[in-house]
């Protein structure tokens, strides 16, 4: 049996490690970006963003937060804000090691919920 992208990729503690990567090393040292998170709590915002990322890349638990479109509504964020959000997931990927194909496959994913993320 093919093993999904989550497990090739280590799993739930492997998707830990970028997602706090991520957050804490590149999303929060930019300032074009960083300014949505300042009232978030972000141990909170760390571990959604684990369990939705791991369920994003085909983890075998599911995501019971809130909708994609009720998490962003309000927020005003533009296109270019979420090119940058996802060129840091890029990033990530990257600084841990994984194969272009996985990291092409992962930004696909992410990609399709662009349409409920930015503002409308
Ligand atoms: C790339 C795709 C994205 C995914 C998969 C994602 C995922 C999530 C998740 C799971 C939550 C938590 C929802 C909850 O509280 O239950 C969340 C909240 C949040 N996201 Fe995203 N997000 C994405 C893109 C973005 C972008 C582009 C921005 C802004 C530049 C952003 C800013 C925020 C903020 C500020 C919150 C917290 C809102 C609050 O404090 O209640 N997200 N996101």
């Amino acid at each position: 049996m093919e093993r999904n992208l989550y497990e090739r990729l280590g799993g739930e503690e492997a998707i830990a490690k970028v997602v706090d990567y991520f957050y804490n090393e590149l999303v929060l040292k930019d300032a074009s970006v960083n300014h949505f998170f300042k009232n978030t709590d972000m141990e909170k915002q760390l571990l959604h963003q684990t369990k939705f990322i791991s369920y994003a890349l085909g983890g075998s638990r599911t995501y019971e937060g809130k909708s994609m479109e009720k998490a962003h509504g309000g927020l005003n964020i533009q296109p270019s804000h979420f090119d940058t959000i996802a060129k840091h997931l890029h990033d990530a990927l990257v600084h841990f090691g994984v194969a272009e194909g996985d990291i092409t496959e992962a930004l696909e994913r992410v990609a399709s919920l662009k349409e409920d993320i930015v503002h409308k």
